[in-house]
This record gives C-alpha cells, structure tokens and sequence, in this order.
C-alpha cells in the first residue's frame, strides 16, 4: 500500500476464510478490528496471537489486529467491512446494527453462500437490510482455500463490483506477496456462480464418495460449467467469460481439491452418512447445503435445466438414495 495513514478495516467472523484474510490484509498498511462470536476464541487470539479453533498455525500480528466481540464497536471508525461468516449466520452476526452503522462504508461480501430463508444473494440483502449503495458494495471470489493462504501458497482472487473502481481499491488491499486480486465488474455472475459451484462440488464429492472415477468426474465438471452458465445467464443476463478464474477456477478447486468443504461434505454422503452425521463429522460449514434449497427454489421462477442441482437437491432435501440418484443423472450428462 502506498498512503501512509492505513487503511481501517472490519472482519466479520472467526473461522478459516476470515482468519485466512486476515494473514493477507496483514501484509499490507491496514489496522483491522476483527469482530469473533466467541469470547473464547477471542480472549484466546489476544492471549497467544493465534485462532486456535481454524488454521491454528497462523500467527496474528497483534500491532495489526485488534479483537472485538461487540459488532458495533468493532464497525467505529473502519472504512472497509468484510464479512466472512457462512450465510446462514450473517444475520445473527451483525444483529442490533442499524443503516446509520453501514453509513458511508464499503462492503465486501467474502461469503460463498445464499440467505437461506429469503433465498437472497448476499449483497442483495445486505443492500435491502441497511442501504448500502450497490456502488459500495464488493464480492471476494477464488479460487482460493483457505488452508492454501495460511501456507501461503501463491494464490489469485477476483474482486467484483458494480464500480470497477471499488473493485480495484479492494483488489488492492487483497494483494500480497503471495495474492494476486484483480477487479472485474460482475459483481452478481460471480456471487451466484460461487454458489453454484459449491453445489458442484457436493455432486463431486458424493459420486466419489459412491465410486465414481477420474472419467465421470471431468463430464460431471464440464456439465456443470454449462450447468452454470445456463443459470447465471438466466437471473444476471451479462456479457462474461466463464472460463475465467472467478468462474471455471473456482469450480474446478473446490470440485477436485480435497481442502473443499462442499467435497468433503458430499464425499461423507456418497459414503452412506446421514446429513446429521456427516455435518457432526466436520467441524466446518458446507455452504452448499443450503444454497442447493434455494437455488432450487429461486429455479422455480426460471425453470432452467439443471440435472446436477436437482439431483443433489433430491438426495440432500428429498431423502434419495445418493447411488439411485447418481445412475440417474448418469443419463442425463454427455
Ligand atoms: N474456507 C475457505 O477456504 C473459503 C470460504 N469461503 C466462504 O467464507 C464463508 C465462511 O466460511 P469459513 O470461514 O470457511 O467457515 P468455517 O466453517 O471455517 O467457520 C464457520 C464460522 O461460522 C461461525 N458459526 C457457526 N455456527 C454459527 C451460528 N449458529 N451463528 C453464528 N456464527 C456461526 C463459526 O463460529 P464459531 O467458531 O464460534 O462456531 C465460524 O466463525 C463461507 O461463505 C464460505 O463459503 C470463501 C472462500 C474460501
Ligand atoms: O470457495 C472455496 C474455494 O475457492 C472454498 O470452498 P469450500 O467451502 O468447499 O471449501
């Protein structure tokens, strides 16, 4: 970063993808409140300067980051706000603010998943809940676990907005030594292809975890960029390059990279797990499972083909056998 005076940064969450941004905005010139729900993990990471409960081994730099588990203290005075908590929770996260707290703030969605009981995008709701202007809104996408970052393996992210300078300030405060962000002004084809493909990667995961080999699962892959392409174009008519990394990329690590959560998830499925066991199993949030319900729903409205949601909708929301359901989409792909 260039400016001397730093940059005023708000992390919302306390689990892997907000521990891991934290690491990258440190090596940049920002001071971040870093806002936890649990007073544990926060009295631990002032105490001993690490989270113990995701990526235990990165070290949080203490003259950078303070801690906070009040939501509204931790919004003072920061420019940026980046929430990085499982949709699914966001509303419990930022409960008691107002509009007048977002006022003039940049808002960053790092969330790969929809409002469950609104079947919203995030950025969308957030916009309706405290009118933050569209302009002043931004998107983290991947390709990139988490768990890549805290071994700080050279990774890409893209960052959508509607205003490409937006974009490109928070491109900017996501670069590091091993980072590359780079601005792209689709904000909206993102978002719903970053839920898309964890879906995805539950049909990957379940068709491994049944037995499916190497063959099926590049046809289940490139299926499913049509798939999604099919969708996005419907809801977000655009003009945009799927085969990028915000896209394609990002479909691709989270299908094959045994870091995914939504992988791992369906892997435990496809093994025979009940949803309740295979959610006991890890201690992370497969934001897929709940996308799957309402891009389900919201298809309702667009009708678009899509044989893979649905057949992961059915096996996680309709009780079918995942190996009655994978023969059945065998059929349909090609
Ligand atoms: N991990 C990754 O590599 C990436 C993740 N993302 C996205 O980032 C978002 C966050 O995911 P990630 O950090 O991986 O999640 P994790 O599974 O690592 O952490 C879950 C977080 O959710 C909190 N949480 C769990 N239950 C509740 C609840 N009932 N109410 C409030 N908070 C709760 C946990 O808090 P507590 O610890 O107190 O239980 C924890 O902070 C997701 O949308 C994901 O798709 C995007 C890119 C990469
Ligand atoms: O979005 C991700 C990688 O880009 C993370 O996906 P998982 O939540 O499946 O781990």
């Amino acid at each position: 970063m260039k400016s001397q005076q730093p940059t005023r940064l708000t992390m919302v969450g306390g689990g892997s993808w907000a521990t891991a941004l934290i690491k990258i905005l440190s090596e940049n010139n920002v001071l971040i409140k870093w806002w936890l729900r649990s007073k544990a993990d926060a009295d631990h990471i002032r105490q001993f300067h690490h989270n113990k409960s995701y990526l235990s081994d990165v070290q949080i730099n203490p003259r950078k980051v303070k801690i906070c588990t009040k939501i509204r203290d931790a919004f003072k005075d920061s420019d940026y706000i980046i929430l990085a908590v499982p949709a699914a929770f966001v509303g419990d996260a930022l409960g008691g603010l107002e509009a007048r707290d977002f006022a003039g703030k940049c808002v960053i969605s790092a969330i790969k998943g929809m409002i469950p009981e609104k079947n919203q995008l995030v950025t969308d709701w957030v916009s309706d809940q405290y009118g933050v202007p569209t302009s002043r809104m931004a998107v983290i996408a991947g390709p990139c676990h988490a768990e890549e970052v805290a071994l700080e393996k050279q990774s890409y992210l893209t960052i959508g907005s509607t205003d490409l300078d937006c974009a490109d300030e928070v491109a900017q405060l996501l670069t590091c030594r091993f980072v590359q962000a780079s601005p792209l002004a689709d904000i909206y084809g993102i978002e719903y292809s970053a839920v898309m493909k964890n879906i995805i990667a539950l049909a990957s995961g379940i068709t491994r975890g049944i037995g499916y080999g190497d063959n099926f699962q590049a046809v289940l892959v490139s299926n499913a960029m049509q798939e999604i392409k099919r969708f996005v174009d419907a809801v977000y008519p655009q003009h945009r390059d799927l085969s990028g990394s915000a896209y394609l990329g990002d479909l691709l690590v989270t299908a094959y990279s045994p870091f995914s959560r939504n992988r791992t998830f369906g892997t435990l499925i496809g093994r025979g797990y009940t949803i309740q066991s295979a959610q006991a199993e890890m201690n992370m949030i497969a934001e897929g499972y709940y996308a799957v319900k309402s891009i389900h729903a919201i298809n309702r409205q667009y009708k678009v083909d899509m044989p893979i949601v649905e057949a992961v909708y059915n096996v996680l929301y309709e009780r079918a056998s995942p190996v009655t359901e994978m023969k059945a989409l065998q059929q349909k792909l090609k």
